[in-house]
C-alpha cells in the first residue's frame, strides 16, 4: 500500500501542496513550526478521517478559509484509487474515485497508516483513556466490524447513564442486560487483538532495544473478577455491576465496562508505567507500533504507510539505528519529519526522497 500522490488545499498552513512521494523513505525537513507535522496529519486524516491531534474541523482549515481538501492517489496490487477528504466546519465528506462515500466502512482500508509521534510515550505514562484510544484504533484497522460493536456499546452506555443520572432505577435492568452483551463483544475483540499483538511484541522489543529484557501486554478489566470472567464472562460483569450499584447511583454513571478497562504494559514483570525508564518506555511504544505494522501487513497482505514525526529527537543513536534496520528490511513506505537531515541517516536509506518545508511550502 503506497501513497503515490498527495494534494492539499488550505489544510492548516499548507495552502497549496502537490507532492509525488517516493515508494520507500520520504524525509521532510525544516525548522520548527514550518508545517512538517501538519503534512503528516493530513496523510493520517486521509486514512482515518481523524486528526491525530484530536483537532476539530475548524482548526484543520487554514486561517480565514472555508474548507480544506486532502486528496491522495493510493496504489495497492497495481490498482490505483483516488481518495479525498473535504473538511468543512460542520463536517467531513469522503470520496473514493470521485464517488461520495455514504458508508464510512467503504472508505476505510484504502489507506492504512501507523503513526509514531513523540507524544505517544504518554501512552505508557498517561491515563487509561490514551491506551483505550490506541487499542480501539488498532483493533478497528483490521476488524471493520469492531466499529459497529463499539458504537452499539457506546449507545447503550449513553442510555443507561441517562437513567442513572436522574436516579431512575425502573427499566435499568433492561439496559444492564444489553450493556453486558455489547460489552462482551467489545472486550472479546480487544482481547483477540492483544493476543495476536502480544505474540509479536517481544521479538520487536528485543530488535529495538538490543537487549534481553522481557515485555508483557495484558487486558485489564476494571472492577471485574478476572478469574470468574475466564469461566463465565457475563456473570462476572453482572456481578461487578451489582457490586458497584451504589457507586453508580451516586456518580450517575456506569462504573463497569470497556469504557473503564485498561491495558497493562509490563517490563521484566513490573509495570512499565511506574518502573521503566524513558528510553525503555519509548522502545515499548515503538515495539507496539512494529507489532501493529506486522499485524496490518498480515491481514491486508500489504504493509501500512508509516508516519514518524520528529523521530530522531526521541530515540538514542543505537535504538534509532535498530529502527532503521527494521524499516529497511520491509517494503514499506515511510514518511519521516526532522528538523535537520543530519538527524536521519539519509545516505544509507535506499530510494529515499527528501523535501524541504518552509512556511507551509515545499521548496525542493
Ligand atoms: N488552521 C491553521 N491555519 C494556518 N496555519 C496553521 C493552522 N494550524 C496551525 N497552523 C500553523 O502551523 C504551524 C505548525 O506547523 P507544524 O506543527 O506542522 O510544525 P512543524 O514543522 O512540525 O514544527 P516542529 O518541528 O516544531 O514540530 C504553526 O506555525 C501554526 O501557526
Amino acid at each position: 500500500m503506497k501513497l503515490i500522490k498527495l494534494k492539499l488545499a488550505s489544510f492548516r498552513n499548507l495552502q497549496n501542496i502537490e507532492l509525488a512521494p517516493g515508494k520507500k523513505f520520504n524525509v521532510f525537513y525544516g525548522n520548527n513550526g514550518q508545517g512538517k507535522t501538519n503534512l503528516l496529519e493530513s496523510i493520517y486524516l486521509l486514512a482515518t478521517m481523524k486528526s491525530f491531534k484530536q483537532a476539530r474541523n475548524a482548526e484543520l482549515i487554514a486561517f480565514g478559509g472555508e474548507f480544506a481538501l486532502v486528496k491522495g492517489t493510493v496504489e495497492r496490487d497495481q490498482v490505483r484509487r483516488e481518495i479525498a477528504v473535504l473538511i468543512e466546519k460542520q463536517g467531513k465528506k469522503a470520496k473514493v474515485d470521485a464517488k461520495l462515500m455514504t458508508r464510512l466502512d467503504d472508505f476505510f482500508g484504502n489507506l492504512n497508516v501507523v503513526l509514531f509521534t513523540p507524544e505517544e510515550i504518554s501512552m505508557v505514562r498517561g491515563g487509561p483513556d490514551l491506551r483505550r484510544r490506541y487499542l480501539d484504533r488498532a483493533v478497528f484497522t483490521c476488524d471493520l466490524g469492531y466499529l459497529t460493536a463499539y458504537h452499539d456499546y457506546a449507545k447503550i452506555l449513553k442510555n443507561r447513564n441517562a437513567l442513572l443520572k436522574v436516579n431512575e432505577t425502573a427499566g435499568i435492568e433492561v439496559w444492564t442486560e444489553q450493556l453486558v452483551q455489547a460489552a462482551l463483544l467489545v472486550i472479546e475483540r480487544r482481547k483477540a487483538y492483544l493476543d495476536r499483538i502480544g505474540r509479536l511484541l517481544q521479538g520487536f522489543y528485543s530488535e529495538i532495544s538490543g537487549n534481553d529484557e522481557t515485555v508483557q501486554i495484558e487486558y485489564r478489566l476494571h472492577g471485574v473478577d478476572a478469574r470468574l470472567f475466564a469461566e463465565d464472562p457475563a456473570e462476572a460483569l453482572n456481578q461487578a455491576l451489582r457490586a458497584h450499584a451504589a457507586e453508580e447511583r451516586r456518580r450517575g454513571s456506569t462504573a463497569i465496562g470497556p469504557h473503564r478497562d485498561d491495558l497493562y504494559f509490563g517490563l521484566n514483570g513490573r509495570g512499565a508505567r511506574q518502573f521503566a525508564s524513558q528510553g525503555q518506555q519509548r522502545s515499548f511504544v515503538l515495539a507496539l507500533k512494529m507489532a501493529e505494522i506486522e499485524h496490518i501487513t498480515r491481514c491486508f497482505e500489504a504493509p501500512p504507510v508509516l508516519l514518524l514525526d520528529d523521530m530522531t529527537s526521541e530515540l538514542d543513536r543505537e535504538r534509532n539505528r535498530n529502527l532503521m534496520e527494521f524499516l529497511k528490511k520491509r517494503e514499506m513506505q515511510v514518511f519521516i519529519t526532522t528538523t535537520s537531515l543530519h538527524n536521519v541517516d539519509v545516505d544509507e536509506l535506499q530510494d529515499n526522497r527528501t523535501f524541504r518545508i518552509k512556511e507551509g511550502k515545499i521548496l525542493d
